[in-house]
């Protein structure tokens, strides 16, 4: 009976301290907290935003502004908007703050991730992988890449109708590992890696509880089958086509390829494989989908690419700025401008700083919001909710760039960047110059905890009819002499 007792009184006796603490800190008047709310004792507003999600955020920024406090997830939190601030914190890793995730996502992800080392072990394995990532291997790989997107577009070009976001992770998801271990995937393992991918994007922001039953064990459990699966197609891709860069990036080698060694490579892979396909299969499915909704952007693209009118644009405004950006190129930049496939990033402050004269206490998580950054902006020409590609090719009224941060930024940089842009262009690309696509069913979108279709959005791929374009261009040729 003793023991429990004391036990209660110890722990009220340092909550106590704690709060005495805290509240002090508070009256701090050196110490100025963003507005906010720190909503119920110890579950804050996690009940809110699991309600309204990405409303959360909208509602609050729209409430406070730039920056707000919440308390999130058992934590105290910041969450914070604007090209300025995401700079700063961006350039600040290491400094004034680093990265951090939910237990759930560093648990899963485990200690050989890249996202989850700091300092000079994270500056050094950067630039081990960023050899691979190299321009001169994108550029000798893009025929392989293209080859693959033609291919699956002609097959939904067969098909009387297809759901689009499964088509677009599939063909996302062999991409990547094409990409990563340059082994050809059969279509049922491709599937199924893709099915495991799913279940993992599902269980992401979980009580991290390892029991069997609950989201976090099926997301380990799909781990493991992912690794299982590479582990097999490694050995057999060794056989018959030898090391795959990413494996030499990684100082792999045939020798050490069955020791203990192993378990941190095929780490290292599901990692670049998950963070990888997750989010470029988001961007492929929402580029294709703004495009169902703006047919018009895919015509003036075919045209632009037929007609070899890349660089001419008629408009005055856009002849005196930045026009050697292509078509395609705009198209990509405007989808991951407005729906960027990772909508935040987590960061944990380092030791206090200011933002737009608010302190950011030490040891708080700071949520830094691409989306809202993004979104909302009067830099731009047009209306910030809008898709119009145009905008890449328009001087901003107030001189600042438009608000661009897909990719994250600083020492976090995603190293994938120039490989997603790349599949990206020439997705979009090919698209325009081969097919048409007609929606079949339609359905809203949601966007966490990435953008996808509330429910089934099928579409009707069919061969584009270019003969009309193709015959002015073949007109304009024989004028020109
Ligand atoms: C459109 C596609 C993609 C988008 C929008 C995207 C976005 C991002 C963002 C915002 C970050 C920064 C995270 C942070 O600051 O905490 C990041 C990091 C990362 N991305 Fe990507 N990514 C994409 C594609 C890829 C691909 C294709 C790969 C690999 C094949 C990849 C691998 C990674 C890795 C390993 C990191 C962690 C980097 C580090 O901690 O230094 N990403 N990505």
């Amino acid at each position: 009976m003793f023991v429990p007792v004391l036990i209660v009184c110890i722990t009220i006796i340092l909550l106590s301290i704690f709060c005495l603490l805290r509240r002090k800190r508070q009256l701090d008047p050196r110490i100025r907290l963003p507005p906010g709310n720190r909503g119920f004792p110890i579950i804050g507003e996690t009940l809110a935003f699991a309600k309204k999600k990405v409303e959360f955020f909208r509602e609050r920024h729209h409430q406070y502004g730039h920056i707000f406090r919440t308390h999130l997830f058992g934590k105290p939190m910041i969450r914070i908007m604007g090209s300025e601030n995401l700079r700063k914190v961006f350039l600040g890793e290491n400094r004034i703050v680093k990265s951090s995730y939910p237990d759930s996502v560093s648990k899963l992800l485990g200690p050989n991730a890249l996202t989850m080392s700091h300092g000079d072990d994270h500056k050094q394995r950067k630039q081990q992988l960023l050899q691979f990532f190299s321009r001169e291997f994108l550029e000798n790989h893009t025929c392989v890449f293209r080859e693959v997107i033609v291919q699956r577009l002609e097959k939904w070009c067969s098909l009387p109708s297809i759901n689009l976001h499964n088509e677009c992770r599939l063909l996302l998801v062999e991409l990547t590992a094409r990409f990563l271990v340059n082994i050809d995937l059969p279509d049922a393992t491709l599937a199924e890696i893709k099915k495991l991918l799913d279940t993992i994007s599902n269980n992401l922001f979980v009580l991290p509880i390892y029991i069997p039953g609950t989201g976090y064990y099926k997301a380990f459990q799909a781990k493991n089958r992912v690794k299982e699966i590479f582990q097999e197609t490694l050995r057999e891709g060794f056989q018959t086509k030898g090391l795959s860069s990413v494996l030499e990036s990684f100082g792999a080698s045939f020798d050490n390829l069955d020791t203990d060694n192993t378990e941190t490579l095929l780490d290292s892979i599901f990692e670049l494989m998950w963070s990888g396909s997750e989010s470029i299969s988001t961007a492929g499915f929402t580029l294709v989908y703004l495009l169902t909704k703006q047919p018009k952007y895919l015509a003036r693209l075919r045209r632009d690419v037929l007609m070899e009118e890349r660089h001419e644009v008629e408009d005055e405004c856009l002849k005196e700025a930045h026009v050697k950006r292509s078509y395609a190129d705009a198209i990509v930049m405007e989808t991951l401008r407005l729906l960027p496939p990772v909508g935040g990033v987590f960061r944990e402050a380092l030791q206090d700083f200011e933002l737009e004269g608010y302190t950011i206490p030490k040891g708080w998580t700071i949520s830094v919001s691409i989306r809202e950054t993004q979104q909302n902006d009067d830099s731009m020409t047009s209306d910030p909710m809008s898709f119009c590609p145009e905008r890449w090719f328009q001087k901003p009224p107030n001189g600042e760039p438009i608000p661009y941060f897909p990719f994250g930024g600083g020492a976090r940089l995603c190293p994938g960047n120039a490989f997603a842009k790349l599949v990206l262009s020439i997705l979009t690309t090919e698209l325009a110059l081969r097919c048409d696509i007609e929606v079949v069913k339609d359905s809203e979108l949601t966007l966490w905890p990435s953008a996808k279709p509330v429910s089934d959005f099928i579409v009707s791929f069919r061969h584009a009819d270019t003969t009309s374009i193709s015959h002015r261009r073949q007109y304009r040729r024989l004028s020109n002499g």
